[in-house]
């Protein structure tokens, strides 16, 4: 796995997330405009041909793989590939996930064209990378947990749209934390998740 530290300050950090994040939120509006135009064949030709160059000005320098899970001096943590909350991923919702004192956490996300299963219905796939990520940001909330089991019972489709779901966890069993939640829309539940999400074995074990 690609642990790797940082070393900048917050400042820095701050003009990063200022350079990227724009650039992310333009592709993703992007991405969204590539599904609903309906424009004449010539500016899809002249778009693509914009695009095509955008992107070799992006390779000239790249990293080699994925972004990886990097730190700062600080202990913050920069996911930015992740595909739940990654602020340079634009196929990420994105999402922000808060918490309470009484171990409620939740996040609430607009999912658009980009994300549709069914007709008008968000996939079932995209409700899985919601309710894994919050479920599992949740289970991690005290010591680093991965995603052993999850479950999701689909109540009804979910529309496309302004959506919330909420995570809490259920139970501590040794290295096991078991994590329940919803996704809801504006008239209730879609979805329910159960998640069991494992920890690294203590040095005894
Ligand atoms: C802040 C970050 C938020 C991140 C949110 C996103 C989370 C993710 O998406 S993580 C990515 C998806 N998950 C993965 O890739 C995990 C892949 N699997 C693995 O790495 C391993 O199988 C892992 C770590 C889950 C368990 O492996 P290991 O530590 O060897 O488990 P093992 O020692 O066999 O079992 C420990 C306990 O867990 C249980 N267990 C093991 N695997 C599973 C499983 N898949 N489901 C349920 N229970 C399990 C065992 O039964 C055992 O229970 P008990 O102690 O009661 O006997």
């Amino acid at each position: 796995m690609k642990f790797t530290r940082e070393d900048i300050d917050t400042q820095e950090l701050d003009r990063r997330r200022a350079l990227y994040g724009p650039l992310t939120a333009a592709v993703r509006d992007l991405v969204d405009a590539t599904i609903r135009t309906e424009v004449d064949e010539a500016v899809i030709r002249e778009v693509q041909a914009t695009v095509v160059a955008a992107t070799a000005k992006l390779r000239a320098e790249q990293i080699d793989g994925g972004f990886g899970m990097r730190f700062t001096a600080d202990g913050e943590s920069i996911a930015w590939g992740n595909a739940g909350i990654g602020l340079r991923n634009a196929i990420a919702p994105p999402l922000v996930i808060v918490s309470d004192d009484a171990g409620l956490h939740w996040t609430e996300v607009t999912l658009g064209a980009a994300y549709e299963g069914p007709p008008g219905l968000v996939h079932g796939g995209i409700c899985a990378l919601v309710m894994d990520h919050l479920l599992g940001t949740t289970a991690s909330s005290i010591e680093p947990r991965f995603t052993g089991t999850l479950t999701l019972r689909y109540r009804r489709g979910t529309p496309l749209g302004p959506l919330r779901a909420e995570a809490r966890i259920d139970r501590n069993e040794g290295r096991k934390t078991v994590v329940v939640g919803t996704l809801s829309d504006a008239d209730g539940v879609t979805v329910e998740a159960e998640g069991i999400f494992i920890g690294p074995p203590t040095p005894t074990e």
